[in-house]
């Protein structure tokens, strides 16, 4: 048979299947043009066939793979609301997720998956929507801010700021979020602002920003009300009639809401029980014998038949493979079947090569991605009001507690040497172990969010990572340096301009070295109770170099490198320096004999095998030892979400 004509045999059974769903006069896919790939234009037509997913599992201490969606076929066409339904435990997000080419590192997916003849790609990140079944916010933002920032991350960039906040108005009011519009979303369930079903609406208003030509959603009636869920279908009807194609797991819908989808795909174990459009699946099920009965929701009539009831899970598994078997050999699967063997044969002839979706899309560049990072970074913290204080409290307290202990110690005699560098130490430990701790949650704890936004095209593994230090810095600074203020003049250090301000300068960068220590420890390991454990002996490292427990001339030859990475010893050292610079006379009245005496600043630094000369290489080794931690931090976070 010459192509023309298989072509257009094809083409007639196919536009005779999509002439069944009455629902696609007026929709755009009989715009469909195959001489150009142009799925904005003229909508999506979705076509798997032979799709497995298979999970990445351990099954007695060996790696292995559970197939979890088997060998599924089928299409959807633009114009369409599909509900995809099934089971719990049925596959429905794996299935979806990986339509959406969304299905995690873990999973293996095999078979062809096409959008308009064409097998997807990381263009699907543009082209369509994902509304997940669990919301995940920044919680400090209000609705607006979380809408504006989304909406400036998603949209092209020449979308001006009124077209914008006008977008952002109609799908508030919509969606009936007009009235907590400036509303905080919640930080955590105890913060809790938004109630759960206003929470599914603004995660379903933030994939409308884009108004994508395919929309995926999972559960997003789950925790809403009958009428806000009808709004919520009723409005994907809305976009299913303009042309969209819209795929939407749904749990128990009632009669109204589930009569709005036009198609129905049933999932059971993996495997397809029913695909096709919603009025048929009723009369498909009577004829292998299961009867809906009269005034019962027919929805919750498939779910029934196809769940596994516990106690008879054989006889369960015996009615979904006399289903499912049923449904393959159908008359069903033959219309699906010349569908998606027309995207298969149109996308092979269509040159594709040169189509670039990405292209006509112009993103945000990465310096406004990271400016709105760095800025929702600021709201987190600056926000959470309660951890702010209990911080800034703690910190003045420990502040308070050094400079009280220390009054009228630090003076220029023996007992003075022992005060200073006490103090010295107890400064440069609590601007060392408390940070390096109290960070090891910052990324672990947003790590949802970051890899749905990153898998979600939004931003860079750079851009977050770097906006996070930055947001976190403000802060850093500010506390430290009111610790420095507060210890040192109350503890008696020594009374001078440069003195202050050269140590302040030096605990800043301690706390900074120290911060990026532990966010190193966080992004490596994959809980912060191992990055833990790891962190602890670390620490005895760090306190045996520091200089104060052993004369690190006599640190055996075999361990003295080990001094040079010590960024406690750096600090100790130069902190140190800056107290006995030019220190000479110092008294030795009223001393034990037995040791000597240190009559010159330099007597004391001689005594810690610390040098006047090595100020500046300390405060170059701690900054190249932060960026050191900071480039194998970010490495590990590169490389953990590239594997997720
Ligand atoms: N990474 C994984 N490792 C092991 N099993 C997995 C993994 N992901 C999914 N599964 C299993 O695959 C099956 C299908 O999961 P899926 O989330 O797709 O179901 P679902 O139909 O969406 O369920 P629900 O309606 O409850 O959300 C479940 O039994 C689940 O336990």
């Amino acid at each position: 048979m010459n192509v023309v004509k298989e072509r257009k045999i094809l083409q007639i059974g196919a536009m005779e299947t999509l002439a069944m769903d009455d629902r696609q006069s007026t929709s755009s896919a009989n715009r469909r043009n195959y001489t150009r790939w142009s799925p904005m234009e003229e909508g999506v037509t979705l076509a798997w066939r032979d799709v497995n997913v298979y999970v990445h599992c351990k099954q007695k201490r060996r790696n292995g793979y559970k197939r979890i969606v088997n060998n599924v076929t089928g299409a959807v066409k633009a114009g369409s609301l599909v509900a995809l339904m099934g089971s719990s435990g049925s596959g429905k997000t794996t299935l979806m997720s990986a339509l959406a080419f969304r299905n995690p590192g873990s999973s293996v997916v095999e078979g062809d998956i096409l959008v308009n003849g064409r097998p997807i790609g990381d263009y699907m990140r543009y082209l369509s929507g994902f509304m997940h079944q669990d919301d995940f916010f920044v919680g400090s933002l209000t609705v607006w801010e979380h809408m504006y920032i989304m909406g400036r991350l998603k949209l092209d960039r020449r979308t001006s700021k009124s077209a914008l906040n006008e977008k952002i108005e109609d799908l508030l009011r919509n969606l009936g979020l007009t009235k907590c519009k400036n509303t905080r979303i919640g930080l955590n369930e105890s913060q809790k602002v938004l109630s759960g079903g206003e929470k599914k609406r603004l995660s379903f208003a933030t994939e409308l920003l884009t108004d994508p030509q395919l929309l995926f959603c999972d559960e997003p009636t789950t925790g809403l009300d009958s009428y806000s869920a009808q709004k919520i279908v009723a409005m994907m009807n809305l976009m299913a009639t303009s042309g969209k194609t819209i795929v939407c797991t749904i749990h128990q819908p009632s009669s109204e809401v589930f009569a709005m989808f036009s198609q129905l795909i049933l999932l059971a174990d993996g495997r397809i029980a029913y695909m096709g459009s919603t009025a048929n699946a009723l009369k498909f099920f009577n004829v292998l014998g299961y009867n809906c009965p009269s005034n019962y929701n027919p929805a919750d009539f498939y779910i029934r038949t196809l769940a596994l009831t516990p106690g008879s899970e054989d006889a369960s598994k015996q009615t979904i493979r006399h289903i499912c078997d049923h449904f393959a050999v159908s008359e069903y699967v033959k219309e699906i079947d010349i569908v998606v063997q027309y995207e298969f044969h149109m996308g092979r002839s269509m040159d594709t090569a040169s189509v670039n979706f990405c292209n006509t899309l112009k993103q945000s560049f990465w310096w406004t991605k990271l400016c709105l990072l760095f800025y929702r970074g600021l709201l987190l913290y600056w926000r959470n009001t309660s951890l702010l204080t209990v911080r800034m409290m703690q910190k003045i307290a420990i502040a308070l507690l050094i400079g009280i202990c220390y009054f009228g110690t630090i003076n220029n005699d023996q007992e003075g040497i022992q005060a200073t560098q006490g103090a010295i130490f107890i400064i440069v430990a609590e601007n060392t172990f408390n940070p390096m701790y109290a960070v090891l949650a910052a990324f672990p704890e947003d790590r949802p969010l970051f890899l749905r936004e990153y898998k979600s095209g939004l931003y860079s593994v750079g851009s977050y990572y770097f906006a996070k230090i930055a947001a976190m810095l403000p802060g850093l600074v500010i506390e430290t340096f009111l610790f420095t203020l507060i210890a040192y003049w109350l503890a008696g250090l020594r009374p001078t301009n440069d003195g202050f301000w050269l140590t302040a300068l030096i605990v800043i960068l301690t706390i900074n070295v120290a911060t990026s220590c532990g966010i190193f420890f966080s992004n490596a390991f994959d809980s912060v109770p191992s990055a833990m454990s790891c962190l602890v002996p670390f620490d005895f490292l760090l306190l045996i170099t520091s200089g104060l427990f052993i004369k690190l001339s006599t640190l055996p030859n075999y361990f003295s490198w080990s001094r040079f990475l010590s960024w406690i010893m750096y600090s100790t050292e130069s902190l140190t320096i800056i107290q006995w610079k030019d220190v000479h006379n110092i008294t030795c009245e009223d001393f034990n004999q037995d040791i000597p005496c240190l009559r010159e600043g330099s007597d004391v630094l001689e005594k810690y095998s610390f040098s006047f000369d090595n100020l500046q290489r300390d405060l170059w080794s701690m900054f190249l030892i932060g960026v050191v931690f900071h480039i194998l931090g970010f490495t590990c976070l590169y490389r953990k979400t590239k594997k997720k």
